[in-house]
């Protein structure tokens, strides 16, 4: 059986840049400022202090990237917490919490999250029209693997 929920009209947005992509997403978030400031927005730490400062509108602040914001955002993908994120990652410089960039991709699609890595990407998602309509989302089913033998189990 499929399960599904509502995504509300009003999107619940993650927004994270690293340090060289940060300049882009400022520029991009200026470009759409009419449309996300109809959602709520959350972001790392650093990427939402350039955030509220373009927008002039609050933004969820979470721990900076590095110190567990990368980890938060991934938290509440799975508790079902956000919707759609922006995370325009650097393909070209070495991240010290690579391992926490990988599991936040990770959990986006584990979780089936609309995600975009890129401007061309956020752009066709922010002009979607389930943007600012409601959108039936499909939660992966994972009570197969939930439910899987384990082997060595005590009886
Ligand atoms: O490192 C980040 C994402 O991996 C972003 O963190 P900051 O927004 O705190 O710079």
């Amino acid at each position: 059986m499929v399960t599904t929920k509502i995504l509300k009209k009003s999107k619940r947005i993650a927004l994270v840049a690293h340090d060289h992509k940060k300049a882009d997403l400022v520029d991009w978030v200026k470009f759409n400022e009419a449309k996300l400031i109809t959602h709520d927005l959350y972001a790392t730490g650093t990427t939402g202090k350039l955030i509220e400062e373009t927008l002039g509108v609050p933004v969820k602040r979470l721990l900076s990237g590095p110190l567990g914001g990368d980890q938060q955002i991934g938290s509440m993908i799975a508790e079902g917490d956000i919707d759609v994120m922006i995370f325009f990652w650097d393909p070209m410089h070495a991240q010290p919490h690579d391992s926490d960039v990988k599991a936040l991709l990770r959990v986006g699609v584990a979780w089936n999250i609309p995600m975009a890595c890129d401007r061309a990407t956020a752009d066709f998602i922010m002009t979607s029209p389930y943007m600012d309509s409601e959108y039936e989302t499909i939660i992966p089913d994972y009570s197969e693997y939930l439910t899987r033998p384990i082997e060595d189990e005590p009886a």
